[in-house]
């Protein structure tokens, strides 16, 4: 067992030291592309940078998704982008391949001494409990050294086994590395033999039904029209990670949605992750990031609400009514939770800047 002292310590001579705090750095939208397609890769350049349009990160894609006969230029093509572009503002991570390939020693090994000093999160996929990570964190604390790199990589796991659902508190607490967790909803749905075959969203099978009518006896009416209720197949798996996550100060996301062409329901499927805690989603077209981008930004309308309640609660103790509700200790935190996540999108994001800035000049 690590004891606690030596949990900050770097895990190789000359590695820089880890993070106390990992930083809550805008990732509304964390856009895949495949490094390797020259049609994705060319439009990289004009997604960097502020403003709601873009990504707020983009992600070079080397997993699932990318044939096996096209690995070593998707790799040879995210060096060759990381080392052309500034990304600004814009996070630049990459999704490597599962640790029980073939392919993810040389992913690391390139990635690292080519691009580390640009990559900020290296997303590792199907983790399965904390023995995962901290392979991953020896081999980047050695590969660090070596190539002589200042700032430590982030590590980033996709849920997408049971297995690594049961040891999800151990994972998010097994490195000072770990930035956050993503929902991985068509292998974990495999994995757990859950018989969908929709990349994440809902399934109009997974629902309760009202109660049937009865009759003037009391007699229930089974074959009477009863409502029904689409329930969420994922809200179980949602709420363990944000607790996990928030439990070891690190970001829950929830994944991708495969159905780019019904942006009505990805709309609605990132909203309950917004609501529930999850900081930001997967795009996996470019018609997906604005949805992530709209979504993940709190309303106006709550910002305005936010900072009423946080003006009127002065010290933050106490009751006050506004607009006939209380508020008190407690929600006045919700109102900071909800500010706070307004600063840090309007300090990358003018348009939205904009937006907030107008609600202090009206007064509301
Ligand atoms: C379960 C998981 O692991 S999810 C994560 C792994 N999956 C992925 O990363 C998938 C990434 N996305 C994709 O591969 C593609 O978006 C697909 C296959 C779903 C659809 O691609 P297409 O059929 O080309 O979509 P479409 O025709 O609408 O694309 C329009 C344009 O956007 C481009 N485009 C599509 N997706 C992307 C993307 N993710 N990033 C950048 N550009 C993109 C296309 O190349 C095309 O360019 P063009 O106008 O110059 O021809
Ligand atoms: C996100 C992912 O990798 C999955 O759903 O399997
Ligand atoms: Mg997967």
């Amino acid at each position: 067992m690590r004891p606690a002292r030596d949990f900050f310590a770097p895990l190789a001579v000359g590695a820089p030291a880890p993070l106390r705090e990992i930083p809550a750095r805008p990732s509304r939208a964390i856009h895949f592309f495949d490094p390797g397609n020259e049609k994705m890769a060319a439009k990289v350049p004009d997604m960097v940078g502020p403003g709601s349009n873009g990504p707020d990160v983009l992600l070079g894609n080397l997993e699932d998704a990318v044939k096996a006969e096209n690995k070593e230029k998707s790799r040879q093509g995210l060096v060759d982008i990381g080392r052309a572009t500034d990304f600004g503002p814009t996070q630049f991570w990459t999704r490597i391949n599962s640790l029980d390939s073939p392919w993810v020693l040389d992913d690391l090994t390139t990635l690292v001494p080519e691009i580390g000093d640009k990559l900020d999160v290296i997303m590792v996929p199907k983790v399965q409990g904390a023995e995962d990570i901290h392979y991953v964190d020896r081999l980047l604390a050695q590969l660090e050294a070596k190539a002589g790199l200042t700032k430590p990589l982030q590590v980033h796991a996709i849920l997408e086994t049971a297995r690594g659902v049961a040891n999800i508190e151990e994972i998010c607490g097994a490195s000072p590395r770990m930035q956050g967790l993503s929902l991985g909803p068509a292998d974990l749905a495999a994995d757990r033999r859950m018989k969908t075959t929709r990349v994440g969203g809902g399934h109009p099978g997974y629902l309760v039904r009202q109660d049937p009518v009865r009759d003037d006896l009391g007699v229930p009416q089974y074959d009477a029209q009863r409502t029904t209720y689409q329930q969420d197949l994922w809200h179980y798996t949602i709420a363990r990670m944000v607790d996990a996550c928030a439990m070891h100060g690190i970001y829950p996301y929830y994944g991708p949605f495969g159905d780019i062409k019904d942006t009505v329901a990805c709309e609605d499927q990132f909203r309950n992750a917004f609501l529930l805690g999850c900081v930001g989603a997967w795009s996996l077209h470019p018609v997906q990031i604005k949805i992530a981008n709209k979504v993940f930004s709190p309303s106006v309308e709550d910002v305005a609400h936010a900072r009423r309640v946080i003006a009127a609660m002065g010290d933050g103790t106490g009751a006050v009514m506004i607009d006939g509700k209380m508020e008190d200790d407690a929600s006045v935190k919700q109102c900071q939770v909800m500010v706070a996540l307004a600063e840090e999108l309007a300090a990358i994001d003018p348009e939205l800047k904009e937006q907030y800035d107008r609600i202090e000049v009206a007064g509301v």
